[in-house]
């Protein structure tokens, strides 16, 4: 489990996050979601240790970051995936050597064992025989497949997802979603996603934690998001006719 207590994050004097406290739990897909500017980005940020803040902790199955030796830390970083905005694949690379990138850094494996292990994953993201594509000759939802493979090469723990759908056609955005939903459910992993995306929010919003100017307003699932009262989430989810449509229908077939 990851245990996020009493998170603040500032810089200089704009007090970003202000406070927050969550947890996150093994298989299950944990989305952040809330408007542009409400903190997300910078949350997510020092859940990957790429941030210091002044108060709170962040403690990742019992090691609380900051108070970990270097070493340790870097073993700790070994363990957390990154799906970066936009995919960010080294272009001068081909698909292969970019998946194979986190084990050249983070591991001692021989080259056929990495070989292996790119070979596994890139089967698991159904990208065999993509292996020497560069980046540029495949589409976006190839890239983020990608991507996905190159953050789960090293077996992570900790897979953090930052608009994992951003630029994706409605459909490929399903198909993304749900095969990051799949990993962590098959691989036990602890995933948290950063996203704009209702259609995410509603599809594997396992646990949904709602962000507004730095704190924490709402948590809940995809479930409990249909039900809720809390004007600030309803205001932001539902501030469509398709999504309001939607509750409706949800309510009135539950209620
Ligand atoms: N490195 C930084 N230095 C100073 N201020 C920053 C830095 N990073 C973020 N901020 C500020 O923190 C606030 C929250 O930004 P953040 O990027 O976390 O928002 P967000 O919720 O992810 O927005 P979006 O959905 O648009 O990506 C903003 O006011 C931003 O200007």
């Amino acid at each position: 489990m990851i245990e996020v207590k009493n998170l603040h994050k500032s810089f200089g004097d704009a007090h970003i996050l202000k406070g927050i406290s969550t947890t996150f739990e093994k298989g299950k897909t944990n989305l952040i979601i809330g408007q542009s500017g409400s903190g997300k980005t910078v949350f997510l940020k020092c859940l990957l240790g790429l941030f210091d803040y002044e108060e709170g902790s962040i403690s990742y199955d019992g090691q609380i970051f900051s108070q970990l030796p270097e070493d340790d830390k870097r073993n700790l970083r070994a363990e957390m995936g990154m799906v970066f905005q936009g995919s960010a694949l080294f272009d001068s690379m081909t698909i292969a050597e970019n998946v194979m990138f986190p084990l050249q850094m983070f591991t001692k494996q021989s080259k056929s064992e990495m070989q292996d292990r790119v070979d596994f994953v890139l089967k698991r993201v159904n990208l065999e025989g993509a292996h020497k594509k560069m980046p540029s000759e495949a589409s976006g939802g190839m890239q983020k497949r990608v991507a996905i493979a190159r953050a789960i090469v090293n077996n992570p723990k900790y897979l953090f997802c930052d608009e994992p759908n951003s630029g994706l056609d409605p459909k490929t955005a399903i198909v993304i979603d749900n095969l990051i939903q799949e990993i962590t459910d098959e691989y036990q992993i602890i995933t948290v996603i950063n996203s704009h995306d209702m259609n995410s929010v509603m599809e594997i919003g396992e646990k949904i934690v709602f962000l507004k100017d730095g704190l924490k307003a709402w948590e809940g699932s995809k479930e409990t998001i249909f039900k809720t009262d809390n004007e600030v989430v309803t205001d932001f989810v539902y501030s469509s006719n398709l999504f309001k449509k939607v509750r409706k229908m949800y309510l009135e077939e539950n209620s």
